[in-house]
């Protein structure tokens, strides 16, 4: 093994792919720890997919530079890489057997029929599909297929698995259950895992980190509750939802705050240190609909907003209530069941919208 292992296993370094007039990377940096969970997540088309490919080898760069422990591997093919890159997705061989799929890549290696079954058999047993070794894999479920594909990538014990979409074919409970074990492996084995999805909820459920991806270029890197909780601009702060967006007209406030008046109302946030934001020019307000509390009238402390109620949305136990305010400004606000049966609320009902002043932030001018 070559390089340091000091600083990160993968480094993706001003990484960029044009396939003819198409920019499918624009410019991509970011750095992946060892035994690291990362998801990679944005709109489609964003460069997610080619980013991973990239990084398995199945594209070459078009700029930047890709490396392993230090050393470049731009130009490596998959095969040749110190640290095998394991493509995580469907495709079974139909006409092999479940235990001949898991020693597939074991075989292609020249390891020797015996090591091969033990090998295939402990992966197998680990992720309780041992039961199903001599069957074909056309008669297994899409979970336990799943279950295959994984053990086959795992059997040949990388360092870093790649994951694409891995959940996308397998039906929502199953998808669930699934994403857990994906958890619980990680976790159990400590590798590197570089998982490719669309999926809010999995990637916010799954990832250590999360990159957020946007034409090309990396929006955000961060903790999935650091995201959630502080969008790094606008797009990230519509993309991850559950957020309210309240523009308007800066002005001081005192005391390190500063007041914004738009259409919504007016209200007072923390003013930024880091971020030129001009009184008098036009800022947005970010306030997660969750951290805001619905009254029947004005207690007189923190930030209050005049609403009526629009509609009520009931996804499972959570309630998304859309209000409208004098001005015309949308307001959600995001509730569980439960809140919301302790007070009924109706379409037309006037209500008081309340956060305190330090839940809410502004975006970067
Ligand atoms: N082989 C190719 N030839 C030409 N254009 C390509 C090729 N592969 C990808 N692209 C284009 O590059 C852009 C990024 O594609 P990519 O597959 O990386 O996006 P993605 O974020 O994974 O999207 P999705 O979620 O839809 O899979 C898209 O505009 C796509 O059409």
């Amino acid at each position: 093994m070559t390089g340091s292992k000091a600083g990160p296993m993968l480094e993706i370094d001003r990484l960029a792919k044009r396939y003819g007039d198409t920019v499918a990377v624009a410019d991509v940096s970011f750095g992946i720890e060892k035994g690291e969970f990362i998801a990679l997540m944005g709109p489609s088309g964003c460069g997610k997919t080619t980013t991973l490919r990239m990084i398995a080898g199945l594209d070459t760069p078009s700029g930047g530079e890709i490396r392993l422990w230090g050393r470049r591997i731009n130009e490596d093919a998959p095969w040749e890489r110190e640290a095998p890159l394991v493509w995580q997705h469907y495709a079974l061989f139909p006409f092999l057997s479940v235990a001949k799929n898991v020693e597939f890549g074991l075989k292609q290696r020249g390891l020797p029929a015996a090591e091969r079954r033990r090998k295939a058999m402990e992966w197998m047993e680990r992720l309780g599909i041992a039961g199903f070794a001599e069957r074909g894999v056309d008669q297994l479920s899409g979970g336990q297929r799943q279950r295959v594909a994984l053990a086959r990538a795992l059997a040949l014990e990388p360092e870093m698995l790649l994951l694409d979409e891995p959940l996308s074919a397998l039906d929502p409970h199953l998808r669930v259950r699934m994403q857990s074990e994906l958890v619980r492996l990680h976790r159990e084995l400590g590798i590197t895992f570089v998982c490719v999805t669309h999926s809010h909820s999995e990637a916010f459920a799954m990832a250590d980190r999360v990159v957020i991806m946007s034409e090309g270029r990396v929006q955000q890197i961060g903790a999935p509750r650091e995201i959630y909780r502080r969008a790094a601009n606008r797009f990230v702060a519509e993309f991850v939802g559950g957020n309210n967006l309240f523009s308007g007209t800066a002005a001081a406030a005192g005391e390190g705050l500063l007041r914004v008046e738009g259409p919504f109302g007016t209200a007072l946030a923390p003013r930024p240190a880091d971020v030129a934001l001009r009184e008098g020019g036009e800022v947005t307000l970010v306030v997660a609909a969750d951290r805001i509390d619905l009254g029947a009238a004005r207690s007189g402390a923190g930030n209050e907003i005049e609403a009526k109620v629009v509609t009520l949305e009931f996804v499972g136990s959570s309630v998304t209530v859309f209000l409208e305010t004098a001005g015309g400004a949308e307001l959600r606000i995001q509730r569980s069941l439960r809140q919301i049966e302790n007070t009924p609320l109706s379409p037309g009902d006037a209500v008081i919208a309340r956060w305190p002043q330090d839940e809410g932030f502004f975006l970067p001018a």
